[in-house]
């Protein structure tokens, strides 16, 4: 069943101590894009990617990645299938960096690294500019360092799949474009990418396919071009926006 159908969410609703956090969520993310998941603080960015990603169990509905159910799916499997990287914790810092990367090839290796995992982990540390800081403790790093030091960890997985939670924080504005244009590469390698983002203008630029998220609901999806729009996003965000345009791509204004 994998390696197609992209991912799929059927009345997923998610519900903590009473309080609504997901109406029923019906989406389909296609395979082989970079999908934008925007919204504003508290809309269910979070929440639902981590339903998608199994870290939080499902309440209701189903979700399946590459028509693989996440409720019944072996962990062993998924993780050949997706790899989430969310808002991690300071838990890591007396793993070195390379050793840090290489746990992204535990799906892969189970422990026992072999050359391909070994040539897969340089790449990775190259690819985020880590080489330098690689025999460095996590907690030796400056917040952007160690942000690189998670994302080389989740993409030398090596899954169909990548799911990533605000991945932007704490980069400065060159790595946060060399990964947008990693990502874009690994989209054009057929590998697909689901990417919390709160910086409209990196959805626009990398992004295929964008989700709007507001209280626990869809508000648009569809092209950059259809989702980014002044109306559209000064409903979404309650403030007013000014969208331009930029090298034929909605170019989001909001600074005065
Ligand atoms: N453990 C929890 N207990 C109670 N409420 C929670 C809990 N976790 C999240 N929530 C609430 O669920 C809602 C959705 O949170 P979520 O983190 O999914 O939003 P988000 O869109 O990712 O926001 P942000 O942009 O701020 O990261 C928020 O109103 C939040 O307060």
């Amino acid at each position: 069943m994998s390696g197609s159908g992209g991912i799929d969410v059927r009345g997923v609703t998610h519900r903590i101590h009473g309080t609504t956090i997901l109406q029923p969520i019906d989406l389909s993310l296609p395979s082989g894009k970079v999908t934008a998941l925007i919204g504003p603080n508290g809309a269910g960015k979070s929440t639902l990617i981590r339903l998608i990603a199994r870290i939080d169990p499902l309440q209701t509905g189903e979700v399946t990645v590459n028509g693989l159910d996440v409720r019944q799916t072996p962990s062993a499997r998924l993780a050949l299938e997706m790899a989430f990287m969310g808002q991690h914790s300071g838990l890591v810092s007396r793993l070195r960096v390379r050793e840090l990367v290489a746990f992204g090839r535990w799906p892969h290796c189970h422990g026992r690294p072999g050359p391909k995992d070994r040539a897969a982990v340089e790449k990775a540390l190259a690819d985020f500019d880590l080489l330098p800081l690689a025999d460095r403790f996590m907690d030796e790093l400056s917040g952007g360092q160690a942000q690189r030091a998670h994302l080389a960890m989740t993409v030398v997985q090596e899954t169909p799949w990548l799911l990533l939670d605000e991945p932007l924080n704490n980069l400065d504005l060159a790595h946060a474009r060399a990964l947008m244009a990693h990502l874009a590469r690994l989209r054009d390698e057929g590998r697909s990418v689901l990417i919390v983002l709160h910086d409209l203008n990196f959805a626009s630029g990398w992004a295929d396919h964008v989700v709007a998220m507001k209280d626990g609901r869809i508000l648009a999806e569809g092209a950059p071009a259809e989702v980014l729009t002044e109306p559209r996003l000064s409903e979404l965000y309650d403030t007013p926006i000014t969208v331009g345009s930029y090298q034929g791509r909605p170019l989001i204004l909001h600074h005065l």
